[in-house]
């Protein structure tokens, strides 16, 4: 992009500011910037005007998970299909690891912590172990879709190689980088990081696809035969990857989306809650969902809103290709920003200063035709590692694996 195109998209979109230090860069800093503006999706930030819209959602009623006592009495059979679908080649895993370890008090992607105790165990081997077991189950191997970010992509590239992907094989193994979304402060206005830079942040889980598409993942999905794609985050050491039990069952249902759920321990669970949506699977997200829900009780007297997703998505890729001109709906989330001020000095601001944006994975489940919430036992397959300690922390997640069996 020439400087004078730069200069007339940040006319439209008022952002003229971001080329104040432009006259001081060297000239690998120029074309730094004006790359960033060509790259840079701003009609995004209008957003920001009309916030209150953004949330609304339609009509919300309960959606029935398919529970353990059915799941039990039929997962042989839901096994055998599963295990079937992945001898064929038809299911591969999508791995959500574009987030840094920050809140662990680390610098590195979240997936290199180390959770061992007495040995190295890092959370990326935790999931690899977990895959392996099924590989192992179906004698077959499942492509690994890793989704990294700009933050941490040659840094996670170089730790999987060097610890020989935990065993994976190598050729089954593929990056992707997430896209990056600008930051503004509460005016919708770009903050620069620095003179030549403008803030930027990954752009959500909801981006994994299109992001999949834009780096070439799909010939690989289409070349492969694959079907379906598991999706799932980095933050949760227990959880089961390609589950054959889960994709049997979601196959059986004719369903082209299965969603593994637990039961919530407590109403204000920070979990986003399976439900309908004028009719159409959904998922409130926790920090959206209202009281009047959180207390909602259904005719037995149970929580009404009771399943929360552990971010475990099955997805058919048919499905998932049709829905990819679709826009999707925008979160404004407040954030810490580091700035330039107005002298152009760095600023690392100590509360929010301003909005990141970003669209959500479970968003795309109201996109889908149908969704199949699937129970999952709790302290079998949900240790997320949020926080170092208490709740959802590295301290929960690790006292979860040894009960699992796990040596630490
Ligand atoms: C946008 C998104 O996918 N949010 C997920 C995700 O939330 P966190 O904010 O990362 O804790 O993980 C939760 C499970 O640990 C899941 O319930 C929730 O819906």
């Amino acid at each position: 992009m020439t400087l004078e195109q730069a200069k007339e998209k940040l006319a439209k979109y008022g952002q003229e500011h971001v080329l104040k230090y432009y006259g001081e860069l060297t000239e690998e800093e120029k074309r730094g910037i004006l790359d960033q503006i060509e790259a840079t999706d701003m009609s995004i930030l209008e957003a920001c005007k009309h916030k209150e819209d953004l949330a609304k959602k339609g009509v919300i009623t309960p959606l029935a998970a398919m529970q353990l006592d059915e799941i039990e009495a039929n997962r042989e059979s839901f096994t055998a299909t599963g295990i079937e679908a992945i001898r064929q080649g038809k299911v591969a895993a999508v791995l959500l690891a574009g987030g840094m370890g920050t809140r662990l008090g680390s610098d590195n992607p979240k997936g290199m912590y180390n959770v061992g105790l007495t040995h190295e165990l890092y959370i990326f081997e935790c999931l690899i172990n977990n895959l392996l077991e099924v590989v192992h189950q179906a004698d077959a191997w499942i492509h690994l879709f890793v989704m990294t970010s700009d933050k941490n992509n040659d840094a996670t590239i170089t730790f999987l190689q060097e610890h020989d992907y935990f065993g994976y094989k190598a050729e089954y193994v593929h990056f992707f980088k997430q896209e990056m979304a600008a930051a503004t402060d509460y005016e919708g206005k770009i903050y620069l990081e620095e003179k030549g830079k403008l803030s930027t942040s990954p752009n959500g889980n909801g981006g994994w696809f299109i992001s999949m598409k834009n780096n070439g993942m799909l010939d690989i999905v289409h070349n492969e035969g694959i079907e379906w794609l598991n999706v799932f985050a980095v933050d949760n050491v227990l959880q089961r990857i390609a589950d054959p039990c889960f994709i049997g069952a979601t196959i059986q249902r004719g369903c082209v989306v299965g969603s593994k759920v637990v039961r919530k321990n407590a109403p204000d669970e920070k979990v986003g809650v399976m439900c309908l949506e004028d009719g159409r699977p959904s998922i409130v997200e926790y920090y959206e969902l209202t009281d009047e829900l959180m207390n909602a009780k259904d005719e037995k007297g149970e929580p009404a809103y009771n399943y929360g997703v552990i971010l475990n998505y099955l997805f058919k890729v048919q499905d998932l290709e049709k829905i990819m001109e679709e826009k999707m709906p925008l979160h404004i989330v407040e954030k810490k920003i580091p700035y330039l001020d107005e002298n152009g000095e760095p600023v690392k601001p100590e509360t929010p200063n301003g909005y990141k944006f970003e669209s959500l994975v479970l968003d795309m489940i109201h996109q889908m035709d149908s969704c199949l919430p699937f129970e999952v036992v709790r302290r079998k397959e949900f240790a997320p590692i949020k926080n170092k300690t208490g709740v959802d922390s590295v301290e929960s997640a690790r006292e979860l694996l040894v009960e699992n069996g796990v040596v630490l």
